[in-house]
């Protein structure tokens, strides 16, 4: 009680700086930390301090591990992290104040600042600021454990790659590491409520660190570090004035350092968002503060300002594409927008505003009408927010509309970076927006197509524009990869007719297309959907087939479907003959596309009832085609050939689906086709078993080369095959026909 009165009274006195150093003195009297430099030095206190030893959690340890060798190049970084941390201490606390959360505040004249300081003479370096401070627990939980859920991903994941760690969750306290071998923190919560009592936490990053009480302490935290030997640039005042300089614009609290004792402001608290227009560098300045990075330019940038339906003014960028998050990573991201009512900070990330799908945007969104303390529970301020975020997100997909009218080829860079996230945006505005956004999502998106060369991209606008007079739907196909699209039976009669379709590579786009029922007037329909009005009469090929091919009459049609659902019995519900196979014999359709159908499959793997034996599959076969015509006329003269060939042509079907996961479960047939062929080429009939009667012989060995081949003449015959012996006809008497 007796310090607290002491201290109040010199923070009412304005001695801060003072009160900082006589904490930190009476620290080392608690035996476990570094001597004081004398200069430094204030009397004694003589009550006895306890301190507590923790070890780092494990991840922590991995993480400081991986941060102090990856930033050995890049170290001024800790600078740039400990003003972000000391302005964030002082926005909460601003915050907090504001809306009337923390009532009693300690040392409340106190007025919000960050202060640098350094010393050569003793190597070291020392932030201050009188921000929201930490209580004894705060301080465990917050230096103690990484609180990022994403670099904690990484780790987990086995992931040691620096800088995808860095790029993406940036390191913050830990980056301290890199030059300090010792590092005190000094603490002293801004809640009365929560305790008078300051702390002092202290680790040289090895594996513990330690905590201990300390009196005196002013509201806040002060950030001492004694810097190693090769960082001994950042106990210079003017390395450190440079780079806090840098860092620091853009920060709506003064910045100090101390010349010669005396706290000099470093930073013009400019609110760029407020402006009506700023420069390209001003911008490039402000991006790299928004992202925390010294490097790296906005690939878009726009200032909206407006003052219906609310008033707004914001600034927002789009980080390079190149760099685009990822998204195997980005669970649950932070928003990179922030909200701001008349400069002051409201939310660091604007979740409610802006939606997940735009989490990497950076920005900031100052909006006048929007109450400090909102609150979700609140219907006002939730309506509030809902009107802001659908202005602001409008804004926002307009622009990137226009920009992609501006520069396509620089759009497509964009959209290639960024398409997981607008296409998410859709699935994700449907179920929580009633797809207002929609509309100006769907103008966003490009595909490539098949009537256009690989790599050109196009938006569902241009697509209609190119479609054939009347043409109605939107065509579309999911598939892996180009190559296997254009290759692919669903795609042969529009190849053949020239019927543009857009090509969808990733997986999220058959979700985005169910999401929604179409562009303007126009449904999408997959080329691989089963019964679906595919506009065939709109563009019939001039000639369908030279070749004047049998088709099979109705006996042999019926026959035939029944043969086949004998033979493949539960695996197809229905067999029955289409249209639309051109060169192919087969394919399957169900009421879910085949690719669909694979996903499923892929999300229920392990499952032991996927679900999908009890979605039908349907094999439509081509009347015309060879291989059925053919096949129909053996069904009887030559059963076990036929019921091969049923169940190969089922399994080839899946094949080009894309549904049949392991080929290796057609081995056992394939090698049974093989050896079909190969009775075939020595001019047997296999189901005769003729080949068991005579086996052919090999080749007669001549002993000496012969002098020049002989190419038989033209209308001169062959060599006979069936003539030659095999050594290992016995091998083929094992396999018999059917078997
Ligand atoms: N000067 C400070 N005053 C009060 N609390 C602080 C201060 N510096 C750090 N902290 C606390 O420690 C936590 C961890 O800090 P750290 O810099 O590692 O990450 P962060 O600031 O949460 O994330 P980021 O660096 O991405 O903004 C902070 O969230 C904050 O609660």
């Amino acid at each position: 009680m007796r310090h607290a009165l002491r201290a109040r009274r010199c923070i009412a006195s304005r001695e801060l700086p003072q009160l900082w150093e006589r904490a930190r003195c009476r620290s080392s009297l608690a035996g476990s930390l570094q001597s004081v430099p004398a200069s430094l030095r204030v009397p004694r206190w003589s009550r006895p301090f306890s301190t507590e030893t923790h070890e780092f959690k494990a991840e922590t340890k991995k993480l400081l591990d991986i941060v102090a060798k990856s930033l050995y190049t890049d170290k001024e970084v800790f600078i740039r992290e400990l003003i972000s941390n000391a302005s964030d201490a002082c926005e909460k606390l601003r915050f907090l104040q504001g809306t009337q959360q923390i009532k009693d505040v300690n040392d409340a004249d106190a007025p919000l600042q960050v202060t640098l300081s350094v010393s050569e003479s003793d190597r070291k370096f020392v932030i201050e600021d009188s921000g929201i401070g930490m209580t004894h627990d705060e301080l465990i939980e917050h230096l103690g454990t990484i609180a990022k859920s994403g670099s904690l991903d990484f780790l987990q994941r086995g992931e040691s790659d620096a800088s995808k760690i860095i790029g993406q969750f940036g390191v913050g306290f830990y980056s301290t590491f890199v030059v300090a071998d010792k590092v005190e923190v000094y603490t002293k919560t801004a809640d009365k409520e929560k305790g008078e009592q300051g702390y002092l936490w202290t680790s040289d990053g090895s594996g513990s660190f330690t905590v201990s009480e300390v009196d005196d302490v002013p509201r806040g935290t002060r950030i001492e570090l004694t810097l190693k030997d090769d960082a001994t640039e950042f106990a210079k005042l003017a390395t450190v004035k440079k780079s806090a300089q840098k860092f620091s614009s853009f920060i709506d609290f003064p910045i100090n350092i101390k010349e010669d004792g005396d706290p000099k402001p470093i930073n013009k608290q400019e609110a760029l968002w407020m402006k009506s227009s700023a420069t390209e560098e001003q911008h490039l300045e402000f991006f790299r503060f928004l992202s925390g990075n010294s490097y790296g330019k906005p690939y878009y940038t726009l200032m909206y300002q407006t003052d219906a339906p609310l008033s707004i003014k914001s600034c927002f960028y789009v980080p390079d594409p190149d760099n685009a998050p990822s998204r195997v990573f980005t669970k649950d991201p932070e928003i990179g927008i922030s909200l701001h009512s008349r400069r002051v900070m409201v939310k660091k990330h604007a979740d409610g505003v802006i939606p997940k799908w735009l989490h990497w945007m950076k920005g900031i969104v100052d909006c006048e009408d929007m109450p400090m303390n909102i609150s979700r529970e609140n219907m006002q301020d939730t309506r509030l927010m809902e009107k802001l975020s659908m202005a602001v997100v409008r804004r926002i997909l307009r622009f990137l509309q226009q920009e992609a009218k501006k520069d396509a080829e620089k759009y497509n860079k964009f959209f290639k970076g960024y398409a997981y996230f607008l296409k998410a945006g859709i699935i994700e505005d449907k179920e929580g927006n009633f797809s207002r956004h929609k509309d100006d999502l769907l103008k966003l998106l490009r595909f490539e197509c098949s009537n256009k060369p690989k790599g050109e991209l196009v938006s569902l606008e241009e697509y209609m524009s190119m479609a054939k007079e009347g043409q109605q739907n939107i065509y579309y196909f999911c598939c892996p990869d180009r190559q296997t699209a254009l290759s692919s039976p669903y795609m042969e009669q529009f190849v053949q007719r020239q019927r543009n379709v857009l090509l969808m590579y990733e997986d999220i786009d058959e979700f985005v297309v169910n999401a929604i029922e179409g562009f303007k007037d126009s449904k999408f329909v997959s080329v691989d959907s089963a019964d679906k009005n595919f506009e065939l009469d709109l563009d019939k090929p001039e000639e369908d087939d030279k070749e004047d091919r049998r088709e099979l009459t109705q006996q042999e049609k019926d026959d035939l479907q029944k043969f086949i659902r004998d033979v493949l019995k539960e695996k197809v519900q229905e067999v029955k003959f289409s249209d639309r196979l051109v060169s192919s014999p087969a394919l399957v359709t169900s009421i879910i596309t085949p690719h669909m159908r694979k996903m499923m499959k892929s999300l229920m793997a392990g499952k032991e009832n996927d679900g999908l034996g009890n979605i039908p599959m349907t094999l439509e076969l081509s009347p015309k085609h060879h291989i059925v015509t053919t096949l129909a006329t053996i069904l009887a003269s030559n059963e076990p050939v036929a019921r091969i060939a049923v169940e190969q042509l089922y399994d080839n079907a899946c094949i080009a689906a894309g549904t049949l996961d392991d080929p290796r479960v057609l081995m056992s047939r394939l090698n049974k086709v093989l050896e079909m062929f190969i009775y075939q080429g020595a001019g047997f009939d296999y189901a005769k078993g003729e080949y068991r009667q005579q086996p052919p012989t090999p080749p007669p060995q001549s002993p000496e080369p012969e002098p020049e081949a002989v190419k038989p003449q033209a209308g001169e015959a062959r060599p006979e095959s069936n003539k030659d012996a095999s050594s290992s006809a016995s091998k083929f008497e094992e396999i018999k026909p059917g078997s």
